[in-house]
């Protein structure tokens, strides 16, 4: 139970009995799900160490101690793990897996410059139209919804990146970009591979039995260079055609004109990354909470009913909510803070890695250790969510008001410290944008059965390091006629 530390000795943090070399192996959850990990910090505590056939594990059950280790000493824990399957696909150019260091620092430069929250504002025009389309997709093809969820943050990041406009059915960089993150999901899949446990194994040679990993990493490795390529290529080109429109793209390649040599190359990879990064962190993220919200619609149908009379009192019947409207729509606020707490997006966040030995409330945590935040569990927390699993945006409000005394869920959906997500504002307008523009317009209700009664879709999550509702299905329809009228002018009107 002791480990001796450069200063002294201290025990490891309370956990399962290890065994001889392969440690906690059997006491690991085998599914990557919050609920799971959390059984563990019922037994013993907020703090749980474990040890993987020697990697040092932590899980933390609270979001106070998340705040002190990963916030307040973060110059410690902003690492992330080295993994077998990363570079064997050379991930190297993903954000979200890049050792923390000077490479990674120039990269988060580079994202911040565009999704800053001054920056951001530049970029609501692009926001605001695809959220007209994607209202006019929905009224139009209402069956198709999740095809027109992910047409919508596809549409909108390409633009914002590449200034690339994707067409509305069967669109190749939007096929390009979903393989890719497709690929970059399944790769990171937690516990799926045995090469991550025994690295030995990565030197099997691709033709043997049992190194089906080592095909997985190659076909993972062609899709992401696709999605890297193929969407930078043609923004290139449209430039020196005269034909391209302001983008990260562009706004990068003007930057770097004045560069040559190495400094230049490196400033275009900085650059080629940083736009992939963003369609890789957004996509299945933003995605999955539109799906949630639109489940919650389906099977909670008074806050459509509340959320329309505080929409009809300050936005009116002729035209769609805006961005500057948000401080007058408390409700509306509280149901996306709600979305947010309800549903986990990533349950178990994405694990940190701590650079040297620490020490925390008289326990040593070794260098190396990974630090799993369950923030699943944090979103559970009866002291302040009481009755956790019902949808009650009325627990974010007082008197009419925000309550900012209950923990907003963003404090921690978005990870902590250095690594915090660097999309959150953007994803925080594009989500009140879309969810205002949904409740304003659309009615969703469960869908019927052959005696015309009310089927509630089943509220189940997937397991996985970004959790989805399981397949559901709703009705779709706008909720007067002047809301279908409003949604098509304003959708012409974007053109
Ligand atoms: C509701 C939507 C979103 C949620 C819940 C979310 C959540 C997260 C979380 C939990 C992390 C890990 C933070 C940590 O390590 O502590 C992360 C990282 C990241 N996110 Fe997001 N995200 C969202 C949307 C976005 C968007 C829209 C973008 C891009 C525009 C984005 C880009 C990234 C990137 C690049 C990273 C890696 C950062 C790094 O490792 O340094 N995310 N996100």
């Amino acid at each position: 139970r002791y480990r001796k530390s450069s200063s002294s000795r201290l025990p490891l943090p309370p956990g399962p009995h290890r065994l001889p070399i392969i440690g906690n192996v059997f006491d690991m959850p085998k599914r990557y799900a919050g609920a799971d990990f959390n059984a563990l910090s019922d037994k013993y505590g907020d703090m749980v160490y474990m040890d993987i056939l020697g990697q040092p594990m932590l899980i933390l059950g609270s979001h106070h101690i998340a705040l002190d280790l990963l916030e307040k000493r973060s110059a410690l824990y902003s690492d992330r793990v080295r993994s077998a399957m990363v570079d064997l696909a050379g991930f190297d150019w993903l954000l979200a897996t890049m050792p923390y260091g000077p490479w990674w620092r120039r990269h988060r430069r580079a994202f911040h410059q565009f999704f800053n929250p001054t920056a951001i504002v530049e970029l609501r025009s692009i926001q605001r139209t695809q959220v007209g389309h994607f209202l006019n997709r929905l009224i139009n093809t209402p069956d198709d919804f999740y095809e027109h969820i992910r047409h919508l943050f596809s549409a909108t990041i390409m633009r914002v990146a590449y200034g690339i406009r994707i067409s509305e059915k069967n669109d190749e960089y939007m096929r390009i970009a979903e393989e890719g993150v497709a690929a970059v999901s399944r790769l990171l899949s937690p516990g799926k591979y045995l090469v991550e446990q025994l690295p030995i194994l990565r030197f099997l040679p691709k033709w043997m039995p049992g190194a089906q990993f080592r095909r997985d990493a190659a076909d993972a490795q062609v899709a992401t260079h696709k999605m890297r390529n193929i969407p930078w290529s043609r923004s290139l080109e449209a430039m020196h055609q005269g034909t391209a429109v302001p983008s990260m793209t562009t706004a990068m390649m003007e930057r770097m004109r004045t560069l040559e040599g190495s400094e230049a190359e490196n400033e275009e990879l900085v650059a080629r990354n940083t736009t992939a990064a963003a369609y890789a962190g957004g996509a299945d993220t933003t995605l999955s909470l539109i799906q949630a919200f639109f489940l919650v619609l389906a099977s909670f149908p008074e806050v459509q009913e509340k959320a329309r009379v505080e929409l009809d009192a300050v936005v009116g019947p002729h035209r769609l909510p805006d961005f500057d409207d948000r401080d007058a729509l408390p409700y509306v606020c509280a149901v996306i803070k709600e979305c947010m707490r309800w549903h986990a997006i990533a349950p178990l966040g994405v694990p940190h890695r701590l650079i040297r030995d620490d020490e925390y409330r008289g326990y040593l945590i070794p260098k190396g250790t990974l630090v799993i935040v369950n923030l699943w569990a944090f979103s559970r927390d009866e002291r302040q969510y009481p009755d956790p699993e019902a949808f009650l945006p009325e627990r974010f409000l007082k008197d009419g008001k925000l309550n900012t005394d209950i923990t907003d869920p963003s404090e921690f959906a978005f990870g902590y410290g250095r690594r915090i997500c660097p999309g959150l504002h953007f994803a925080e307008s594009s989500l009140f944008l879309t969810l205002s523009s949904v409740l304003h317009t659309l009615s969703v209700t469960p869908q019927l059965d052959a005696a015309e009664k009310p089927q509630r879709p089943k509220i189940k999550m997937t397991t996985g390091v970004i959790s989805y509702p399981e397949h559901f299905k709703c009705v779709i329809r706008p909720r007067a006629s002047w809301a279908g009228a409003l949604i098509h002018a304003n959708d012409q009107l974007a053109g």
